[in-house]
C-alpha cells in the first residue's frame, strides 16, 4: 500500500525531468540551430501534421496583392462573423454603427467562433501576423490580419462552395444594413498635400427628408419611387443589355421647390451614400476622373446648380451672348466669390466623359443627379436621354402638395379653411418652401388655424402682387405698341384704350 504513492511520485518526477530536459534541448536547438534548418524542420512537421489531420484550413487575408483596397471577401466575412459571433465569442470589439447610437460588435483578435451549416461544424479564428520588418520607422508596424476557417475534409465541397457563398452574401447584406451612410464632398476646407489619400472628405449623412414628407402630386411621387426602386433592383437587366448600371436624373424647377430635398429623399429611400460634387473646386478633367474612381457603388453623385457651376456656361455665353438672365449672372458671381473657382479647367467634354465615359462604369449602382433652375440654358448634349435619363420638373405647390405639408406640419387632414386655400392656390404660384415656412408655428402658442391664416394671407399678398405685375406689363406693352407700331396698330390701341 505504501508503494503506490512513492511510485506515483517517482513517475511524476521522471516525467517532469523529461519535459524539462526536452524544453532545454529545444531551447538549445532554437538558439544554435541555423534558421534555415529550423524552418526546414518546422515546415516538414507541418506537412506531416497536415497529412494526418482530417481538417482543412482556409485563410482569408485582409489585403491581397498591393495594399490598395481591402479584400471584399474579408470585409464580408468580418460582417458575417460580427453578426454571428456576438452571441458566442467572449472577447468582442465594439464599433459605431448606423445612426451613430448603436454599437456593432465583432470578434476580437485570436477569438474563435463556431458556426454550423447544414449539419457541418466549422471554426473561424481572427488572427494577425505582425511583420517584423518596418519599411520606415515613421510608419506603424504592418499588421496583416486574416480569418482562418477550419472544417473537416469530408465537407470540402459544401464548405468551399455553398457555405462560403452564403457567408459572403449574408455578410454583404449585413454591411449594407449596418453601415452609416455618408455625405461626401470634394470641396476641401484645407489642402494638405499627400497626407490625405482620398480626395473626398465625409460626414455622416443624416438628412431626415423622405418621399413621405415631400409635397408632390401622388402620381408623380409614385412614378419616381418606382423608377428608383426598379433601377436599384436591375443589376441583371443592365448586365444583359450591356449598359453600365447607372442612371441620370435631372431635377429642374424654380428655387425652393424641393430639388435638394428630393436628393436626400432618394438617398434615404435607396440607402445610398451621397457625393456632393462641387465642380468649381475641381482643378481639371483628370482630377474629375480621379474623384469619380474614388466613389463607391450604391451612391448618388450630385452636381447642384449645374448651370452656374463651370465653364459650360462660358461656352454657351459665346453662343447665347447676352441671353443669360441677370439673376443667373448674379448667382454665378455669388458662387465664384464663395468658392475658390475661377481656376477650374473642367470642360464640357470632361464632364460628359465623367457621366458616361468608360470610367463611369466602374463600381456600378450609381445615380448621377443634376439640379438646375434654368433647364433651357443647359447644353442639350449634357441632358440628352442616356446621360440624364429622367427629367423631373419640380414646380410650384399644388393643393395635393399643400395637403402633405399640412399633414406633416400641423397634423391636419382636413379643415374648413382648406377650400379657401385650394381656390387661392389655383390662382397664384407659391413654392413648397414658402408654404412650408408659413405652416411652421412661429411661437409655442400658435395653433393650426393661425398657421393656415398666415398661409392665406401670404397667398393673397402674392395674388395682389401678381395682379399688379400683370397690370404693369399690359400698360408697358400698350405704350410700346403705340410707340413703335405707328399707324398700323393705332386703331386697335385706341379701341383698347377706349374700352378701358
Ligand atoms: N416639395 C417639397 N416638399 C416638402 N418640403 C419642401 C418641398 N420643397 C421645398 N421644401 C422645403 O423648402 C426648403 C427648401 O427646399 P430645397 O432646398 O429642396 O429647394 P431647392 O429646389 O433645392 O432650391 P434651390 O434651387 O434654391 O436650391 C426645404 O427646407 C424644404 O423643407
Ligand atoms: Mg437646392
Amino acid at each position: 500500500m505504501e508503494m503506490v504513492p512513492s511510485t506515483m511520485t517517482e513517475m511524476w518526477t521522471t516525467m517532469g525531468s523529461t519535459i524539462a530536459s526536452f524544453m532545454f534541448i529545444w531551447a538549445i536547438i532554437r538558439q544554435y540551430c541555423p534558421y534555415e534548418l529550423r524552418r526546414y524542420f518546422e515546415k516538414y512537421t507541418h506537412t506531416i501534421m497536415t497529412y494526418f489531420s482530417p481538417y482543412i484550413k482556409i485563410s482569408i487575408h485582409e489585403f491581397t496583392g498591393d495594399r490598395l483596397k481591402r479584400s471584399e471577401v474579408y470585409v464580408a466575412v468580418e460582417a458575417y462573423l460580427s453578426a454571428n459571433s456576438s452571441k458566442t465569442a467572449k472577447r468582442l470589439k465594439a464599433e459605431m454603427g448606423k445612426d451613430s447610437n448603436n454599437l456593432v460588435l465583432s470578434m476580437d483578435e485570436y477569438e474563435k467562433v463556431t458556426d454550423e451549416f447544414r449539419g457541418a461544424k466549422v471554426w473561424w479564428v481572427a488572427s494577425k501576423v505582425v511583420s517584423a520588418t518596418r519599411p520606415m520607422a515613421y510608419y506603424p508596424e504592418q499588421e496583416k490580419r486574416y480569418y482562418r476557417l477550419t472544417f473537416h475534409k469530408r465537407y470540402r465541397e459544401m464548405i468551399t462552395g455553398a457555405y462560403l457563398e452564403h457567408v459572403v452574401k449574408e455578410g454583404k447584406e449585413i454591411r449594407v444594413r449596418n453601415r452609416q451612410r455618408k455625405l461626401y464632398t470634394n470641396s476641401p476646407g484645407y489642402k494638405w498635400p499627400s497626407y490625405k489619400q482620398t480626395m473626398w472628405s465625409h460626414i455622416v449623412f443624416e438628412h431626415p427628408a423622405t418621399f413621405g414628407t415631400m409635397a408632390l402630386e401622388p402620381d408623380k411621387k409614385k412614378e419616381i419611387i418606382e423608377d428608383l426602386v426598379t433601377f436599384s433592383e436591375s443589376k441583371e437587366f443592365y448586365a444583359r443589355i450591356g449598359k453600365a448600371w447607372k442612371r441620370g436624373y435631372l431635377l429642374y424647377g424654380p428655387p425652393g421647390t424641393g430639388k435638394s430635398t428630393m436628393i436626400a429623399a432618394m438617398a434615404n429611400l435607396l440607402n445610398y451614400d451621397v457625393y456632393d460634387l462641387e465642380l468649381t473646386a475641381v482643378k481639371d478633367n483628370t482630377e474629375l476622373r480621379k474623384l469619380l474612381i474614388e466613389t463607391t457603388s450604391k451612391s448618388i453623385i450630385v452636381i447642384e446648380d449645374i448651370d452656374c457651376s463651370l465653364d459650360l456656361t462660358g461656352q454657351r455665353k459665346k453662343k447665347g451672348g447676352k441671353a443669360m438672365a441677370d439673376d443667373e449672372k448674379e448667382r454665378k458671381e455669388v458662387k465664384e466669390e464663395s468658392g475658390n473657382s475661377g481656376n477650374s479647367k473642367v470642360t464640357l467634354s470632361g464632364l460628359l466623359n465623367f457621366i458616361d465615359g468608360l470610367w463611369s462604369a466602374c463600381g456600378g449602382e450609381r445615380l448621377i443627379v443634376f439640379t438646375t433652375n434654368y433647364v433651357e440654358k443647359l447644353d442639350p448634349a449634357l441632358i440628352r436621354r442616356g446621360r440624364m435619363d429622367k427629367h423631373i420638373e419640380l414646380s410650384y405647390c399644388g393643393f395635393e402638395g399643400f395637403k402633405v405639408l399640412a399633414k406633416n406640419y400641423l397634423k391636419l387632414e382636413t379643415h374648413p379653411l382648406f377650400d379657401a386655400i385650394d381656390g387661392l392656390m389655383k390662382e397664384v404660384k407659391i413654392t413648397p418652401a414658402d408654404v412650408a415656412e408659413n405652416l411652421m408655428p412661429k411661437s409655442p402658442l400658435d395653433d393650426a388655424e393661425k398657421c393656415l391664416w398666415s398661409l392665406i394671407q401670404a397667398l393673397e399678398e402674392a395674388k395682389e402682387e401678381a395682379e399688379a405685375e400683370a397690370e404693369a406689363a399690359t400698360t408697358k406693352k400698350v405704350v410700346e405698341q403705340s410707340q413703335d407700331g405707328g399707324g398700323v396698330c393705332s386703331e386697335n390701341c385706341m379701341a383698347e384704350k377706349a374700352s378701358e
